[in-house]
């Protein structure tokens, strides 16, 4: 109860901060992610208020809190780098020696003088070691505060084969090697057992395979005001309920405002279709529609629920109540050839998937509304990535003029302004033939019902992990997820209540 009224609280405060303000739009900011860069702004922005040694104590208690929570005393080796994340190191070396725990620190170059880093490390006054080699096999625990949002390039070998020798390490905002923007590697980074950052998550945390290295990952407040991301052009944000809102069933709708949901029927592969029909009825689409391009009979079969069309394509899409489209899963490329364009052309909105990644065109993708690629097609269509996804992705937005989600374990969904959310709702288990169909009927059903592209793109990809979830320990496949789903939406709903 207590937690509902902080929420709600909370979430009204930061709404009177939405409210006029044109960066970040009625979403909740506790699930936006900074940059490294944009980090840096907040900082500065903070100090303004709270000195930078203040905020750097502050990141250190927040640490220790965390260490004494979790760990029992034991011997512990303090890697400290340079910068501020050193600084912060030098501050959990004081305050762990100060709980009474045996602490020495590791001091990887130095700080400038002057600089915070250098106050911090001043206030040390306990055992600095220098044979490191020696010491990182001994420690029972390694805390890395080496390097944090100011990493700039690879780590050095030498840091890094003393990272590699460390038993159990705890990583000061993020292992140092991580890139915190992409989530990318820099040469080697450990694998920590807990992560602390501060004030926000950055997209590298949940980014693989950064995220793989995180451990345990806790965000703490340390006094940095929530008011300081609106002077941002946020970008990220991690998707879960609170970024999106799924429209509530009103007594006066009817099912074409509940939304109607057509999807092209492959001729050969029939189950494709069936899928993402399967998931837009028990999704909640007013009415689901298939339009087979042959083999009528098993669609007509296939659900009472379910309307098969008789008409061609091209009558077909003069109804203008049937504004949203699925086309691709389990069509051939001459199939995608035949209705897509039309499809296009009749300005319907287009969840494009399976079946038109095909090729490299992607000419053949312009005009769509979303397109779901898992790696291997994006790579087909757009090529290789050259830089990291989230760009490549954003690329591929701006270029088809439609939200992008790339499937895989952190799936992103990509808006062409750039707006990109990550997701890490979902189990490894959702990896199973058809259920990337099952997305497209749940996604189609939202963007049915009146949810602009990229929310409703995100809120699917959410339930869609959400009914994997709802399949406990069995193995999901494609119909169970779909059973789920009218639980999966109940449960975004529950969580959107006490969000906002
Ligand atoms: N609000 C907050 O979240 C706060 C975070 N704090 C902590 O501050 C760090 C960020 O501090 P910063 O000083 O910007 O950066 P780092 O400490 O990560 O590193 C900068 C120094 O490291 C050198 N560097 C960078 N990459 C390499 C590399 N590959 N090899 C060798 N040296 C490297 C860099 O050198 P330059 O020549 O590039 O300048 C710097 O000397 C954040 O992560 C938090 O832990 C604050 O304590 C408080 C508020
Ligand atoms: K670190």
């Amino acid at each position: 109860m207590c937690r509902v009224l902080f929420l709600f609280l909370q979430c009204s405060i930061n709404f009177m901060f939405y409210k006029g303000h044109n960066i970040v739009k009625n979403q909740n900011t506790d699930l936006v992610l900074l940059t490294p860069l944009q980090m840096q702004i907040v900082d500065k922005a903070a100090a303004k208020t709270i000195p930078v040694k203040q905020l750097m104590e502050n990141a250190g208690w927040a640490v220790t809190q965390e260490i004494l929570k979790r760990y029992k005393p034991c011997s512990v080796l303090i890697l400290c780098g340079p910068g501020n994340n050193g600084g912060d190191g030098y501050v959990v070396a004081r305050l762990l020696a100060k709980a009474g725990w045996p602490v020495c620190v590791g001091a990887i170059g130095k700080p400038k003088a002057g600089s915070d880093a250098e106050y911090a490390a001043r206030q040390w006054c306990g055992k600095t070691v220098e044979n490191l080699e020696a010491y990182v096999e001994k420690a029972s625990l390694v805390v890395d505060a080496i390097f944090g949002a100011g990493l700039t390039s690879n780590l050095d070998c030498r840091i890094a084969d003393l990272l590699r020798k460390a038993k159990r390490v705890i990583a000061v905002d993020i292992p140092s090697g991580i890139d915190g923007e992409t989530g990318q590697i820099k040469g080697y980074a450990p694998y920590a057992e807990l992560t602390v950052s501060f004030f926000r998550a950055k997209p590298g945390h949940y980014l693989l395979p950064g995220r793989e290295h995180m451990g345990v990952l806790v965000i703490k407040d340390i006094s940095i005001l929530t008011n300081t991301i609106f002077t941002i052009d946020i970008k990220y944000w991690l998707n879960e309920p609170g970024l999106w809102e799924i429209p509530r069933a009103e007594i006066e709708d009817y099912k074409y405002r509940r939304g109607a949901v057509s999807i092209i029927g492959g001729s050969q592969m029939t189950g494709a279709a069936r899928l993402s029909a399967h998931a837009a009825l028990n999704m909640g689409a007013g009415l689901v529609h298939i339009l087979p391009l042959g083999n009528n009979e098993i669609y007509s079969n296939f659900s009472a629920c379910l309307i098969v069309d008789n008409d061609p394509l091209e009558d077909v899409i003069q109804d203008k109540r049937r504004k949203v489209w699925v086309c691709g899963p389990g069509l051939s490329i001459k199939e995608v050839r035949r209705t897509l364009p039309i499809l296009i052309a009749a300005g319907k909105k287009v969840i494009a998937d399976a079946g038109v990644f095909q090729t490299d065109q992607i000419d053949m993708l312009k005009g769509t509304s979303i397109i779901t690629p898992h790696m291997g097609e994006f790579k087909r269509v757009f090529g290789e990535i050259i830089e990291d996804k989230v760009s490549a992705a954003r690329q591929a937005a701006v270029k088809t003029g439609a939200v992008v989600v790339l499937k895989g374990a952190d799936t992103l969904i990509v808006a062409p302004d750039g707006r990109v959310a990550i997701n890490q709702h979902a189990s490894a288990r959702l990896a199973t033939a058809g259920s990337g169909d099952t997305l497209t009927g749940i996604i189609a059903t939202l963007l049915a019902s009146g949810m602009p592209e990229w929310e409703s793109a995100c809120a699917a990809v959410w339930m869609h992990g959400e009914a994997g979830y709802l399949c406990d320990h069995s193995w999901p496949n494609a119909e169970m997820l779909a059973n789920n789903l009218g639980k999966a939406r109940d449960n975004a709903k529950i969580i959107k209540k006490i969000d906002n």
